[in-house]
């Protein structure tokens, strides 16, 4: 059984008179920053001008090039675009590194794949939450948390365990629950999940939903509600109670049909194209091709990026979501 840790076994003492670097003030950037600060951790932020640079002045940190945040730092969180993170790892943090200080990561990408080696006199880990850094900011300050992995690649003080879950307490994530893992196998799961699942299995499904109504002559904005609007109600019942309580809530027509059409939705193929994703996950080809794409400019991710903005369904969406209180600001 995996390794699971709750609220008592984190000591937030470790992190007492250390200052944690966050490098990058994006979505995870953020979140976990002003969650920590909350925790009663002193956090500056590291970045380079631009951006986010104001947002987190406003915020209230003290912001630093990314070189000054980490000559300050025992801890250097890393929330920087997995794409970006090996070359400024190279000129701006390595050399600013202290010895014994904690390089941190939320995602295993960059060591995984052998784009960062850290010197063999510092700790790493991970602290990778399992949801958008959105969401680890507005669970937290609803009293909640969004549940994280936890990993030590690298032990040099003989603390990194501790420091990892003193920070995972400080984001908030175990209120929720926190589970130990590796580099590995975080990285091979987390992009599986947001390939197969999470981002690419379900915008494709509720593409192919949406693009076979409205091929049939069903409006658009009945298509919308159908599969995309009404998809977080049934998924907030999975999420709360599994399976049995969406299927608790749904009518005895619907669960006959969920039950007997969903498997040939996704059927042989699918589960054909879900191994062959993870294969090219573990082998490093995914990771390649990503890496490369980045050095060429990124063309296939602004091109495909651009034509699902410019979805029937995503502009439907707005307009409806425009007439809804819920969406309102
Ligand atoms: N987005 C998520 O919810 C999420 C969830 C789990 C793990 N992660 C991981 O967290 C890490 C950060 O991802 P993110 O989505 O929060 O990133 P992001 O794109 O939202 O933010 C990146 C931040 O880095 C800054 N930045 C970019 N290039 C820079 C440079 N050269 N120098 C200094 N600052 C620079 C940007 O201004 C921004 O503040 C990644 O490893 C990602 O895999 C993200
Ligand atoms: C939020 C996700 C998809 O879980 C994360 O893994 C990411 O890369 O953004
Ligand atoms: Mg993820
Ligand atoms: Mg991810």
């Amino acid at each position: 059984m995996v390794q699971k840790y709750y609220e008592s076994d984190a000591d937030p003492r470790t992190l007492e008179g250390r200052t944690i670097a966050v490098i990058g003030y994006g979505s995870q950037g953020r979140g976990q920053a002003l969650n920590l600060r909350d925790s009663g951790c002193r956090v500056v932020i590291g970045l380079r001008p631009g951006g986010s640079w104001q947002r987190a002045s406003e915020d209230g940190f003290e912001v630093y090039p990314v070189a000054d945040a980490v000559r300050r730092a025992d801890v250097v969180q890393i929330l920087l675009p997995d794409e970006t993170q090996a070359a400024v790892y190279r000129t701006e943090i390595s050399p600013h590194l202290k010895e014994n200080a904690c390089l941190m990561f939320s995602h295993g990408f960059n060591i995984h794949y052998g784009q960062i080696v850290p010197p063999p006199t510092v700790d790493v880990i991970m602290v990778a939450p399992k949801g958008p850094g959105h969401m680890v900011r507005r669970t937290y300050e609803e009293g909640k948390g969004v549940p994280a992995l936890i990993a030590v690649h690298q032990d040099y003080t003989g603390n990194a365990h501790a420091i990892a879950l003193a920070y995972a307490r400080g984001i908030g994530a175990t209120r929720a629950v926190v589970l130990e893992t590796t580099f590995a196998e975080e990285t091979e799961t987390d992009l599986f999940g947001e390939q197969a699942v999470l981002c690419g299995g379900v915008t494709s499904l509720i593409k192919a939903g949406f693009e076979t109504l409205v091929d049939a002559g069903y409006a658009p904005e009945m298509a919308y509600l159908e599969v995309l609007h009404e998809m977080k109600l049934i998924v907030d019942l999975i999420y709360e109670g599994g399976f049995t309580k969406m299927r608790d809530s749904i009518s005895n027509t619907a669960q006959y049909g969920d039950l007997t059409r969903g498997p040939r939705v996704i059927g042989p193929e699918t589960y054909a194209a879900m191994q062959e994703i993870l294969e090219e996950i573990q082998n490093g080809e995914f990771a390649r091709e990503w890496m490369l794409e980045n050095m060429v400019n990124r063309p296939v991710f602004t091109a495909l990026t651009k034509a699902d903005e410019e979805h029937l369904i995503e502009q439907v969406g707005k307009e409806i979501r425009g007439f809804m209180p819920q969406f309102k600001k």
